[in-house]
């Protein structure tokens, strides 16, 4: 065997596969699993077929889903860098899949980081709805943060909170959650050695009541009839079936759904819930719900081609559009329908969502009537406190504020196209503007590391386009563009932070708009980031934090 694994845990695995474990320890002498998932924000599966430098083999439980060989380096390539995939582990794609998401839903990720599900929930959302996305270590919300920065997500807030204060601020709002729990990692021991070494018996049990902790809030920011997918990337039964077992016993009003019985997907295992070495006496949940934990799934390293997952898909059995079973802010029936219905209605009130209609000339922009009143009661109230992280904001703060959306409108009438769908509602952190899918007040108290869509920012009386606007944007939606290429190697080049020579021809320039200015630039179609064009040159805007190195 390649990997050296703790011998308790193969002594309990023994025990629990039987007939079954001699091709079970035999899987860890095989290569592991690698894949990558096309980010259908930015292009289709189709589409990525016809270009794709990779030998790609579909993932039967992932409709976006590919295997591809160990040893290919996809994360070596300028259309990483364009957010056309995201690199994941394919067992690993299957929970954000039982989730379901449909365009318009309200979505919680609550273990989120580093964005591998939440990317997936994304490209599911289509840009409709709203993706909360959270974790509770401060260090992993960074790398969660540029994801979803990098694959192009516009309705995304990213938290990092506890699941109990996330309750507070939602009680019943959200109708799908991902709980994507921490765990003993037994499924990752072929992938990280690490977990390997790490492993104690210690691990099951202390993960396993943080897995309840977080079940329980999950709960209560559940809308009725909403779903929670619950999942592992271990075997141990203490945090797979034993949780949703107990969860069941607690929560009647909810209800496990099947997973298909395909793909090669197994069965949870109810007879699992008392193997000798848990510390539960028989009948500590009730038989229906220790029943129902069969119908919960397992993917198996020895039978199918992945590391190992549990999931389970746990249904409110109430009925959507009822009074909740939580005192929720928003019963509703359809997501997507009241979602709009909300926006609209603050529109007709005249009150804070926004949308960006970029202004023709920089003089409709500043002197539109309209756009300072909207400015003035997108403002209405800031001084109450908002997130943590947020500037208060005295009548300097509005002042500022007001002066950041005029220059915002003037740079999106200057550079964007009109068909750039530049909604949300504006949240400023000091001189920096985001949109969000979720007002100031929703977020009011939260630690919050992104409310949103970041845009930009003035600097020295100037608006500076953010990178993830840019990482968000397609060609046609910036006044201009250039598609650099990759065989010449020009890409790498940009992404390198090299400033490039380039003639005026090259630029794609849409409605007469003049040549000198902010370009979006790309590999091919591909979005990749800002560059300034003048007399020839394209001066480089790509983050240094972000650069190919
Ligand atoms: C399995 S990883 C998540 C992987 C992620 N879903 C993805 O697909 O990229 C579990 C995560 O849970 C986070 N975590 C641990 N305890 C938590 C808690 N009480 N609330 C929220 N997140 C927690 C960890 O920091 C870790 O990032």
């Amino acid at each position: 065997m390649s990997v050296t694994l703790p011998p308790l845990f193969l002594e309990r695995m023994q025990t629990l596969l039987g007939e079954e474990y001699p091709d079970f320890v035999v899987s860890y002498d095989h290569p592991r699993f690698a894949g990558i998932r096309i980010n259908t924000l930015k292009i289709s599966p189709e589409a990525f077929a016809e270009l794709t430098p990779f030998e790609l083999k579909p993932v039967p439980w992932c409709e976006t889903g590919y295997y591809i060989d160990e040893g290919q380096k996809p994360g070596k390539h300028p259309y990483y860098h364009a957010g056309l995939y995201y690199i994941q582990e394919p067992s690993a794609m299957a929970p954000a899949e039982a989730l379901d998401v449909q365009p318009g839903d309200r979505v919680l990720d609550l273990c989120a980081a580093p964005g591998g599900k939440s990317t997936q929930i994304a490209a599911r959302l289509q840009g409709q709805g709203v993706l909360v996305t959270n974790d509770i270590s401060e260090m992993r919300t960074k790398a969660l943060a540029k994801n979803i920065e990098l694959y192009g997500v516009k309705n995304a807030v990213v938290l990092n909170e506890s699941p109990e204060r996330i309750l507070q601020a939602f009680p019943g709002y959200f109708n799908k959650i991902l709980i994507d729990a921490p765990c003993s990692g037994e499924g990752m021991f072929r992938k990280d050695e690490d977990m390997a070494r790490q492993w104690e018996k210690h691990s099951v049990e202390v993960c396993s009541v943080m897995q309840r902790d977080i079940l329980k809030s999950a709960a209560g920011m559940l809308a009725p009839g909403g779903t929670i997918v619950y999942s592992t990337c271990t075997f141990a039964p203490e945090e797979d079936e034993a949780q949703i077992a107990e969860f069941l016993t607690l929560n009647p009003d909810f209800e496990v759904v099947p997973l298909p019985a395909k793909w090669g997907l197994a069965k949870g295992r109810p007879d699992w819930l008392y193997p000798p070495y848990m510390k539960v006496e028989k009948g500590e949940y009730t038989e229906a719900s220790a029943a129902q934990t069969g119908d919960a799934g397992r993917l198996w390293p020895h039978r199918i081609q992945g590391e190992g997952h549990f999931v389970a898909v746990l249904r409110h059995t109430g009925e959507t559009g009822q009074p909740g079973r939580t005192q929720s802010r928003n019963q509703d029936r359809d997501f997507s329908e009241q979602h709009q219905e909300e926006q609209e209605q603050e529109l007709d009130q005249g009150s804070a969502w926004l949308t960006i209609q970029p202004a023709p000339t920089a003089q409709s922009a500043l002197s539109s009537r309209a756009a300072k009143d909207k400015t003035r009661q997108a403002n209405k109230g800031k001084g109450k406190g908002r997130g943590r992280r947020q500037e208060s904001a005295g009548a300097g703060a509005v002042q500022d504020q007001q002066e950041l959306l005029a220059a915002w409108r003037l740079f999106a009438g200057q550079n964007l196209s009109d068909t750039a769908g530049m909604t949300g509602y504006p949240v400023f952190f000091g001189t920096n503007l985001y949109l969000s899918p979720l007002t100031p007040d929703q977020l009011n108290g939260l630690k919050t590391v992104r409310p949103g869509w970041y845009v930009g920012t003035v600097k020295n009386g100037r608006f500076v386009p953010g990178q993830p606007l840019a990482a968000a944007l397609k060609p046609g939606e910036s006044l201009r563009s250039v598609q650099l290429s990759l065989e010449e190697g020009e890409a790498v080049r940009y992404l390198k932070g090299e400033t490039l020579q380039l003639p005026e021809s090259r630029l794609v320039r849409l409605n007469d708009s003049l040549p000198k200015g902010y370009v979006l630039v790309g590999v091919g179609d591909y979005s990749l980031g800002w560059g300034k064009w003048q007399d020839g040159m394209l001066k480089n805007e790509y983050p240094a934090g972000w650069r190919w190195t």
